[in-house]
């Protein structure tokens, strides 16, 4: 039985207050004993120059990304800045009840029933699935990426059954209809290349510069605002596109698996929303009425939008978390946000050459915790090994120890699903 540290009084030791700029707070949520870059902490430190940045903070899976770091939180007062959300907005984390019980699950059947996943869907109408979901556009450029609509993507993204490991709180589990004997389903997928699509709008006309909210220096209002509600009503159509692609995803796998399914959760990592009144409080941040906060995310998940599933990798345990929303404070240090996962520990490009030394890829097609791993592309395999990722239960450790969450249950995998394409 794991067990979590008690959290410290202030949670102190983890939350750490950095003094690199003058106009932004930086915050790490990250204790010693984590794995943490430098180069994150400092293109942590570089967002916290962007002109409008109030408070940055680093979760405990913060790692480097293409120029600003993954698994953080950005407040802004009166700019938003597409860059720092990215190019998967939405890409998030949805959690399934399947109704089967652990001893009902046959591996090497299951494992031969989940094919056909990587192509585009036949069996259904995409135009109707989306428009069930509300997930309706009269931007005809951006329903180009429909062909893509219940398709996982590469890279990180993956599908993955899961069997109750742990219980810690029983009476939010059975809440959910979960017990000790209980299967779900893990999907993690994002916008496909809608949010690419609209990242690029953006940066092409932009750059890396923010989107202002604020009155133009003539005193004119309407052209930041007007650009501003355009890219959030875009934003907000990738939002809703993954969060159907998601639900589409575990229709498909619960289709081939010949089993049932009852949602649980999905909750969005990448993403730019406006802070409210109450979050600002305990923030220590002004309201102003010309001028609006915007909290973005890139890998983090929010705290506002009940409970959350942070997963390790394939080869370790994931968990259902809820977060602490009675200690506000503590919340707030953390910006209001958790980690996504455990985060990144080596670069892609050097996975094969540290690893196949050592496993052949019959040995990464089964992991030590005995799940199957379907991901017949070599180098994905390699790239996405367990030992790529930092430890889960140090990135859990420290949100208990900072006083935001508290663990509901984890969860081993069984199968994980990558893509069946060479
Ligand atoms: N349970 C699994 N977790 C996984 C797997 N591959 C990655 N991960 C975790 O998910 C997050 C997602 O990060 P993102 O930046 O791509 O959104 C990552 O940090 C890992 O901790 C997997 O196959 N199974
Ligand atoms: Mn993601």
């Amino acid at each position: 039985m794991h067990t979590f540290k008690e959290n410290s009084a202030s949670g102190s030791a983890v939350v750490k207050t950095l003094q690199a700029s003058s106009q932004a707070v930086i915050r790490l949520v990250i204790s010693d004993k984590n794995w943490l870059e430098t180069s994150a902490v400092d293109q942590l430190k570089k967002t916290a120059e962007l002109p409008g940045m109030r408070c940055v903070v680093g979760m405990p899976d913060l790692h480097p990304g293409k120029g600003q770091p993954i698994g953080a939180a950005f407040i802004t007062h009166g700019h938003i800045y597409p860059h720092l959300v990215g190019s998967d907005i939405g890409c998030g984390m949805g959690l399934w009840k399947l109704n089967v019980s652990k001893r009902q699950v046959k591996l090497d059947k299951w494992e031969k029933r989940l094919v056909d996943l990587d192509d585009p869907w036949k069996e259904g109408d995409r135009d109707k699935w989306l428009m069930d979901a509300g997930v309706v556009t009269k931007d005809n450029a951006l329903k180009s990426e429909n062909l893509k609509l219940g398709t996982i993507g590469g890279g990180n993204h993956f599908a993955e059954i899961q069997q109750v490991n742990e219980i810690f709180d029983p009476v939010v589990l059975s809440g959910l209809g979960l017990d000790k004997h209980a299967v779900v389903f893990l999907a993690h997928s994002g916008s496909r290349g809608l949010g690419q699509k609209i990242l690029r709008r953006y940066v092409d006309v932009h750059g890396g510069q923010s989107l202002i909210s604020k009155a133009d220096v003539n005193g004119a209002h309407s052209n930041g605002q007007r650009v501003i509600s355009q890219y959030l009503q875009q934003q907000d159509y990738a939002i809703r596109w993954a969060v159907a692609n998601r639900d589409l995803i575990a229709e498909r796998f619960c289709q081939r698996l010949r089993v049932k399914k009852s949602a649980l959760l999905d909750v969005s990592h990448n993403s730019v929303t406006a802070l409210d009144r109450a979050s600002l409080e305990a923030l220590g941040l002004k309201h102003t009425d010309t001028e609006r906060y915007w909290i973005h995310r890139k890998g983090a998940s929010p705290t506002d939008q009940g409970l959350v599933m942070i997963p390790g990798s394939r080869g370790s345990l994931s968990y259902l978390v809820r977060p602490r929303i009675s200690d506000i404070q503590s919340l707030a240090a953390g910006g209001f946000s958790l980690a996504h996962g455990a985060g990144r520990k080596w670069k892609r490009s050097e996975c094969r050459g540290r690893l196949q030394g050592r496993y052949r890829v019959r040995d990464l097609e089964v992991t030590e915790m005995g799940s199957r791993v379907i991901c017949q592309q070599r180098d994905l395999l390699y790239q996405e090994a367990p030992q790529a990722y930092k430890n889960i239960s140090t990135v859990i450790d420290d949100l208990i120890q900072a006083g935001m969450m508290d663990v509901i249950a984890s969860f081993k995998p069984i199968i994980t699903y990558k893509t069946r394409r060479k």
